[in-house]
């Protein structure tokens, strides 16, 4: 079955999710890197980004958050498209592993298969593969021109978030030296995890989110710049690849309960992509105990109610085209 939906369904949505969500107080601030600490705990903001470009926006949506984890999806499409699917999932894995996002266990268990590139493991080994190898400006060009190619805007590092996160990150160390250990890191692990880090400190909006979400949905092309981003056949890879781990040990919750493929970050964002239709974002600082923001959570888990944007349902959602200008 095929169900319209137009603009103002959607406004109508993303606005009766932030009123129902905006005095949720669940969750805490990701407080084991400090400058996540201090971000502010009541920030709030919601936004869709439509096929046409046009994005349905309410609340703190131009606050500049660290993309955090969220930059897992990035790096993983372009290293797919650099390599083929098929070598990432030879190199990385596409697995959830059930356990915590910098869980050092995951790779014990799995030794040579750090699982996908949506935890902390299978992410620096992606940027560690982010050509052009060896040349560590190159490959942060690389990524960071990738990433402002998907948002349709320009993005930079929180200073003081990429220092915070770089003094404290004893643990993503280790898991870059026992990637090398196991063979599974293909550039040096410090200059690899030192990209992982920085692309973490990413400043991004929920507005820029939604963009880079509409840009999975339509395949890799963005619907702001209409620029051909990545190759169309990887848009379904990265999208599995979100449903399947995009909440580390809470993925099948959430999959189960809103069936919307989704990213969570520490720095509280989550980008949801409904294939084919539209891209969606949410932000507000306070976490569950897995690292997922609990606001967005609920925020997206609404909309995706409201408007059966779940992709195993047997109803297809999908934008109505826009009524044709009235004739003079
Ligand atoms: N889940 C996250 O957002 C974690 C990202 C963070 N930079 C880390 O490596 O711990």
């Amino acid at each position: 079955m095929i169900q319209k939906i137009d603009k103002q369904t959607v406004r109508a949505a993303v606005e009766a999710a932030y009123d129902r969500c905006k005095e949720e107080q669940g969750g805490k601030n990701a407080d084991y890197i400090p400058y996540l600490a201090g971000v502010p705990s009541t920030l709030f903001g919601i936004a869709a980004c439509l096929p046409d470009g046009d994005v349905v926006a309410v609340g703190d949506t131009d606050y500049v958050f660290g993309i955090e984890s969220v930059s897992k999806v990035p790096t993983a499409i372009l290293a797919m498209d650099q390599y083929g699917a098929k070598e990432i999932l030879d190199r990385i894995g596409a697995d959830a592993t059930g356990l915590p996002f910098n869980s050092i266990m995951a790779l014990l268990l799995e030794k040579e298969h750090p699982s996908t590139p949506l935890v902390n493991a299978g992410a620096i080994s992606a940027c560690s593969m982010i050509r052009p190898t060896g040349d560590a400006d190159g490959k942060w060009r690389a990524i960071v021109s990738f990433i402002a190619d998907l948002t349709g805007s320009e993005v930079e590092v929180i200073d003081e978030l990429y220092r915070s996160e770089t003094a404290t990150n004893f643990n993503n160390k280790s898991i870059a030296w026992l990637l090398k250990n196991y063979a599974r890191i293909y550039d040096d692990p410090e200059l690899s995890l030192d990209l992982y880090t920085r692309q973490c400190s990413l400043g991004v909006t929920a507005r820029q989110l939604a963009v880079m979400a509409a840009t999975i949905a339509s395949g890799g092309v963005n619907p702001l710049t209409r620029k051909e981003v990545f190759k169309p056949g990887l848009a379904p890879k990265i999208t599995s690849m979100m449903a399947t781990v995009g909440f580390y040990e809470h993925t099948g919750d959430w999959l189960f309960t809103t069936g919307l493929p989704a990213k969570t970050g520490v720095g509280g964002g989550i980008m949801g992509v409904v294939p084919g239709v539209m891209g969606l974002a949410a932000f507000a600082p306070p976490l569950d105990e897995a690292g997922n923001s609990v606001k967005a959570q609920r925020a997206l888990a609404y909309i995706a109610g409201r408007l059966n944007l779940g992709v195993f349902g047997t109803t297809r959602c999908v934008m109505a085209e826009p009524e044709p200008a009235p004739q003079a």
